[in-house]
């Protein structure tokens, strides 16, 4: 069941659509770049490095895909600038924007300091918000469009280690909500995917061994997220699928967040809750 599928939508899903996914050179923009290739989309791959893009690139046309190349930062609007040129010039549209770059550090809010906050916003707040704005102004006011933001499951839970990102990612959840509602008169839908805990090489820059995750993991679906599982919520939204769907943040956490308060298992007697074989009921 966790293992990587690919085409689990049609291949003609999104044909005729160009979409911009950000932070396409990694994890859940690369898992989400190819699949969207793989429903017929023509990609923009967005980011600060050029070479773990290229790679993107080349997965997309080694399977019959069209990609193309956009380095940038989202904090830079000159880079933006740029790139929304280039995709003018090369595709002459765009329908679909994935605000997938992001990332922070972990530290204890006592020890984050002014500059640290702000970095982070900017990282992942602004920089989400210039994408937007920049896709609208070049593209979406006109034509329409659909854009899919990648949160954290900060909205409905606390992350400690984590206040200064919890901060950013709920400024994008307020922001979609609401340029859902003033947008909607321009055919733009808005929506977020907040993923739980995602196995991408970024868990791998935590200084957790990778064997902690395991355990850490709140997942009760047993198993930890693959960025597959993302990239299909992403492009449910994204494509038609998602046609009458805007102002929506959908959880893709295998359950973590369900978990609230005390644990029964924690204090009665854990094989209470052991799985077990189903009779038919008839003896019981
Ligand atoms: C959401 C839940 C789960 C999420 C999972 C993932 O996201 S997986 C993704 C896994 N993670 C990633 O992918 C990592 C991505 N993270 C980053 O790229 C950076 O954290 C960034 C977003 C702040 C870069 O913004 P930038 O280039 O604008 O920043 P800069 O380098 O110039 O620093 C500005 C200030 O920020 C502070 N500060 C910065 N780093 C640290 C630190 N390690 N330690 C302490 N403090 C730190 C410091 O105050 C610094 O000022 P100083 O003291 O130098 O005068
Ligand atoms: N993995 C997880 O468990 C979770 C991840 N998230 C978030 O989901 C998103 C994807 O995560 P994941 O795939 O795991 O992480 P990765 O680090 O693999 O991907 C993030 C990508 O964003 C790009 N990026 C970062 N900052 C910028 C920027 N300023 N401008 C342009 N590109 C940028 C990076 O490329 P480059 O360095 O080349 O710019 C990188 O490829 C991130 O926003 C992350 O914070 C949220 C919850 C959980």
């Amino acid at each position: 069941m966790s293992e990587k599928k690919t085409s689990r939508y049609a291949p003609d899903l999104m044909a005729g659509q160009v979409a911009l996914v950000t932070g396409s050179g990694s994890g859940m923009g690369r898992a989400t770049a190819l699949e969207m290739a793989s429903c017929g989309a023509r990609l923009a791959l967005f980011a600060r490095r050029e070479e773990p893009l290229e790679e993107t690139a080349e997965m997309i046309r080694a399977a019959g895909g069209e990609a193309f190349v956009v380095p940038g930062d989202t904090r830079d609007e000159d880079s933006i600038e740029t790139a929304m040129g280039r995709i003018k010039e090369h595709y002459g549209q765009l329908d679909v924007l994935v605000n997938n770059a992001g990332g922070q550090y972990i530290a204890a809010a006592r020890d984050i300091t002014n500059k640290g906050f702000e970095a982070v916003i900017r990282n992942n707040l602004i920089g989400s918000w210039q994408m937007t704005r920049a896709a609208a102004d070049h593209f979406m006011y006109e034509n329409g469009g659909s854009v899919v933001f990648v949160t954290a499951i900060s909205g409905r839970t606390a992350l400690t280690g984590f206040t200064h990102t919890v901060a950013a990612r709920a400024g994008v959840t307020g922001m979609m909500k609401t340029l859902a509602a003033e947008w909607g008169e321009y055919g733009i839908r808005l929506n977020c995917v907040a993923p739980g805990t995602i196995k991408t090489e970024a868990l791998g820059r935590y200084p957790i061994p990778p064997e902690r995750w395991k355990q850490l993991n709140r997942s009760v679906l047993n198993r930890m997220g693959m960025a597959e599982d993302i990239a299909g919520t992403i492009i449910f939204l994204a494509s038609d699928l998602g046609n009458f769907i805007t102002g929506e943040d959908i959880y893709v956490d295998g359950g973590e967040t369900l978990h609230m308060g005390h644990d029964a298992r924690d204090m009665i007697n854990p094989d209470m809750f052991d799985k077990r074989e189903r009779g038919d009921g008839k003896d019981e």
